[in-house]
């Protein structure tokens, strides 16, 4: 397994590889300790991931939030938020680009429902890939059905696609390689 762990102004960023999979905990120390956790679907192992075995072990690390992709999902969504919830963390569902979004509108408009969407505005795998304008049609349709949901966008974000993603209505933005770049340039 290999650990990376960045430290930016205050923020820790930790990205965990083993099996084929990744792991990436984005921890933030804004107050009080943030974590939000997604499971990427992006190998071949993608379909044998279990969502739930995770819970338990973010909730002790002291997680916050519990992202999960739809895509591995589908069957026991109601479940996993529940267990989410009850270890006190916020849930909040993922998608690939790929996936229609009225795939989660179940889960938002459930009696129990995903507090966040986070949208991926690239494949799920690795930074520094390029930013799907067209990935805004998505963002777009969720504002417009619930104006006070959290919406996030994860991939190709930066100061020339930020905008797009705020005026589409994204009210959460994740950000890897613009800040990374950023601070190389300015360590030169
Ligand atoms: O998790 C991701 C891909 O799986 C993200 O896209 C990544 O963490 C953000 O990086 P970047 O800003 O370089 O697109």
């Amino acid at each position: 397994m290999i650990v990376i762990l960045v430290l930016i102004s205050g923020s820790i960023y930790a990205i965990l590889c083993f099996c084929g999979l990744n792991l990436y905990l984005k921890i933030s120390t804004c107050g009080r300790a943030l974590v939000d956790f997604a499971v990427l679907t992006l190998s071949k192992y993608g379909n044998q991931i279990h969502c739930l075995d995770y819970v338990e072990a973010l909730a002790k690390a002291g997680a916050s939030g519990f992202t999960f992709h739809i895509e591995v999902s589908k069957d026991n969504w109601r479940e996993l938020i529940q267990s989410i919830k009850t270890k006190g963390m916020r849930p909040g569902v993922s998608l690939k680009p790929g996936t229609p979004i009225e795939e989660v509108y179940a889960l938002v408009e459930d009696e129990n429902p995903v507090e966040m969407v986070l949208i991926m505005t690239v494949e799920p795998g690795f930074g520094g890939q390029k930013f799907m304008p067209e990935m805004m049609d998505k963002v777009r349709a969720l504002r417009k059905k619930y104006p006070s949901l959290d919406i996030e966008v994860d991939g190709g974000l930066g100061p020339s696609t930020i905008e797009m993603a705020a005026s589409a209505g994204a009210n959460c933005i994740v950000a890897g390689s613009s800040i990374f770049e950023l601070q190389s340039r300015l360590k030169l």
